[in-house]
C-alpha cells in the first residue's frame, strides 16, 4: 500500500490529555560529557539546564545522537544537524546520504542512474567539474566518496576534470586543510599518469566560499561561482598545495574561512571556468549548505547575485537536496525518502505549530524537522518564524546570537493560546563551539541557557509541557583527546582545539505543569536515540505514536 493511502489520523492516547501547549527546545550542540575546563556547560552557568537534571531521574536522560542511531554509516561517526533534526522530526531512522552515497559507489550503481547518464553527454567534448567541501568529517561529504567518484569517473569516460575544493577546519581540525589536499593532488597525479587531464581548478573556505545556507548571505555564494564558474579570485596560485600554504601564512587564517582562489597556468589563466557544454557534480551528500548553489546552477531565472554568465552545462547533485523543490532535477543517488513526519501527522490530527529560530538554523526546525522538505504542510495550521542572524562576524564575536529574540518570540507564540506545539532550536553552543573560541562558547551556553529558562517560564503560566534536548554534541568538548580521554597538545605545547561535533549522547528533560501525574521515562529502553523524540512529544499532544514510529520513552505510572 502506498504512503498516501495510509490514514494520517491518529489515535487517542488512553492516558494523556489532549489540548496541552508543548514546547519543544532544541540546543543545538549541547552534549553531555564529563566536566572539565574544556567542558564550556560545564564551565558556564546553566542554572536551568542544571535544574532540568538535578534529582529529576524520572524526567531527564540521555539519548545516543550519533552513528547509527541516526542513519550514519558507523558509529565513529559524530551527529551533525541534518541526521539529528531528520531522526528528531521523523521518528524513524532513515539511512542517511552518507551510507546511501557508499551504498551506490561500492556496487557501482550510481554509475547505472539517470543523474550520471545525464552528466557522461558531457565526457566527450567537456570538463566534469567536482565541488564540495573536501575533509573526511562525513558531516557534508567524505573525502574517499571523492576519490572513488574521481577514479568512477574516468572508468566511464571523463577525460578532463576540474576539482573546485572547499576547505573544512569545522568538522576537522584547522589546519587539515593541507593534508587531505596532499591526498587529492596525489590521486589527480595517478589519473594524470593514465592521461587524463585532471586537476584542482580553484579553492576557498567553506564558511565564506559557497557553503552558506538559508539564504543567510549570498556573498558567500557570489565568491564561489565567480572562483568556480568564471575563474575570477582574488588569489591565483599555480597549485592549491602552494596557495593553502601561503594563505594560511596570516596568522588569523582558518581554514574555514579562506578566502577564494584560482588555480592558474604559466600564463596566469584560470585552468578551470565551467563553460558551455561542462558537467558539474556537488558532491556534498547533505542539504542545506548545496541548496543555495544548486539554485545558481540550474535555475534560469535568477537575481540573487549577478551570474556575468550562465553556461550551458549539464548539473547534477550527490543528491537532491530538496524534496518539495526538487531541486537539483538530476542527481547521482537517491535521497532518503523520508515520510511521515511527526509534522505532518500533528497538523492532520488539529495540532497547531509555530516553529522558530534564526536564521543559521532557521532549516533546522523547519526544512530538516519535515524530512528535507522545505515550506508548510498546512500554510492555515502553521507558523515558522525566522530570526535574522548576524552576517559578517564569526560568532565568537556576538556569541549571545539571537538567542534572547527567538525566546521572546516563542514565549509570546505560547502565551497567546494560538499553538499547541511551539518548536525552536538555539543555535549557540553549536556556532560558537565550531569557532573553537572556548570563553566565547561558555557565554553562548549562558545565553541559550537563559532562553531556555525564558521557555519554561512561559509554559509555566500556561500549564503547558517542556520537552528541552539537542541534536548533537559540541560545546561540551572542544579539546582534541586521546583514547585515554587526556588532551592532545600540538608540537609547540598548545592543545588541539576541537571545532567539531562529538560522540556524545545529548539530554532529553520533560516537564512542566501539564505533564499528567506518573509520566515517567521509561527503563527498557537504554540505548534509545533522537528518533524516540517524535512519539514523546505526540504522546503529550494527547495522541498515540504512528506504528511505524521508534518507541516513545513515556510511560504513565500509577498513581
Ligand atoms: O555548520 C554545519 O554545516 C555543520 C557542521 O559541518 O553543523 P550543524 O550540523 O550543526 O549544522
Ligand atoms: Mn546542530
Ligand atoms: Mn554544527
Amino acid at each position: 500500500m502506498g504512503s498516501s493511502e495510509l490514514s494520517w489520523e491518529l489515535a487517542d492516547h488512553p492516558r494523556l490529555p489532549k489540548g496541552k501547549t508543548v514546547a519543544v527546545v532544541i540546543l543545538d550542540g549541547w552534549g553531555e560529557a564529563d566536566p572539565d575546563q574544556f567542558n564550556c556547560i560545564h564551565v558556564a552557568d546553566t542554572p536551568a539546564m542544571d535544574s532540568l537534571k538535578k534529582g529529576a531521574p524520572e524526567h531527564w536522560r540521555l539519548l545516543r545522537a550519533h552513528g547509527t542511531a541516526v542513519g550514519l554509516p558507523t558509529d565513529d561517526d559524530m551527529g551533525n544537524s541534518e541526521v539529528g533534526h531528520n531522526a528528531l522530526g521523523a521518528g524513524q531512522i532513515y539511512a542517511q546520504g552518507a551510507k546511501l552515497v557508499d551504498l551506490a559507489l561500492a556496487s557501482g550503481k550510481i554509475y547505472e542512474g539517470e543523474g550520471f547518464k545525464y552528466i557522461k553527454e558531457c565526457f566527450n567534448k567537456g570538463t566534469l567539474h567536482l565541488i564540495g567541501l573536501l575533509s573526511d568529517g562525513g558531516v557534508h561529504s567524505r573525502l574517499d566518496q571523492l576519490l572513488l567518484l574521481l577514479k568512477g569517473a574516468n572508468q566511464h569516460g571523463a577525460r578532463r576534470i576540474r576539482v573546485h575544493i572547499l576547505t573544512d577546519g569545522r568538522d576537522v581540525l584547522d589546519g587539515t586543510s593541507i593534508h587531505f589536499v596532499e591526498i587529492l593532488e596525489n590521486e589527480l597525479l595517478k589519473l594524470r599518469e593514465k592521461g587524463v587531464d585532471a586537476q584542482i581548478a580553484s579553492g576557498g573556505g567553506r564558511m565564506y566560499v559557497t557553503m552558506d545556507r538559508y539564504e543567510n548571505d549570498w556573498g558567500v555564494v557570489k565568491r564561489g561561482w565567480d572562483a568556480q564558474v568564471l575563474g575570477e579570485a582574488p588569489f591565483k596560485f599555480q597549485s592549491a598545495i602552494e596557495g593553502i600554504k601561503k594563505l594560511r601564512e596570516d596568522p588569523k587564517a582558518n581554514d574555514q574561512f579562506l578566502p577564494p582562489f584560482v588555480i592558474v597556468d604559466d600564463n596566469s589563466k584560470p585552468i578551470g571556468p565551467i563553460v558551455d557544454g561542462d558537467a558539474v557534480v556537488t558532491f556534498n551528500f547533505r542539504a542545506d549548505r548545496m541548496v543555495m548553489i544548486a539554485k545558481a546552477l540550474e535555475y534560469e531565472n535568477f537575481n540573487k547575485f549577478d551570474r556575468v554568465r550562465f553556461p550551458k552545462i549539464r548539473y547534477a547533485g550527490m543528491l537532491q537536496y530538496d524534496g518539495e523543490l526538487k531541486l537539483p532535477s538530476h542527481y547521482l543517488v537517491s535521497p532518503p525518502e523520508i515520510k511521515r513526519t511527526s509534522g505532518e501527522y500533528l497538523v492532520h490530527n488539529g495540532i497547531k505549530i509555530f516553529a522558530c529560530s534564526e536564521t543559521v538554523k532557521f532549516g533546522h526546525v523547519t526544512f530538516f524537522w519535515n524530512g528535507n522538505r522545505s515550506g508548510y504542510f498546512d500554510s492555515s495550521m502553521e507558523e515558522y518564524v525566522e530570526i535574522p542572524s548576524d552576517t559578517g562576524i564569526s560568532f565568537n564575536v556576538q556569541p549571545e546570537m539571537k538567542a534572547l529574540e527567538i525566546a521572546e518570540r516563542a514565549r509570546d507564540a505560547i502565551l497567546s493560546g494560538n499553538f499547541h506545539h511551539v518548536r525552536i532550536n538555539l543555535a549557540n553552543g553549536d556556532m560558537v563551539g565550531h569557532t573553537g573560541d572556548i570563553k566565547a562558547t561558555v557565554i553562548a551556553c549562558r545565553a541559550a541557557d537563559e532562553a531556555v529558562k525564558i521557555i519554561i517560564d512561559a509554559i509555566e503560566q500556561v500549564k503547558g509541557i517542556y520537552v528541552v534536548t539537542a541534536d548533537h554534541g559540541n560545546a561540551e568538548d572542544m579539546v582534541k583527546r586521546d583514547k585515554s580521554g587526556q588532551p592532545l597538545v600540538d608540537k609547540d605545547g598548545n592543545v588541539q582545539i576541537l571545532t567539531s561535533h562529538t560522540l556524545h549522547p545529548v539530554p532529553l528533560a520533560i516537564g512542566g505543569p501539564g505533564l499528567a501525574p506518573g509520566v515517567r521515562f521509561r527503563r527498557d529502553l537504554q540505548s534509545a536515540g533522537l528518533a524516540n523524540v517524535a512519539a514523546t512529544v505526540i504522546n503529550l499532544h494527547g495522541f498515540e505514536a504512528p506504528d511505524e514510529y521508534e518507541p516513545t520513552l513515556i510511560e504513565v505510572g500509577g498513581n
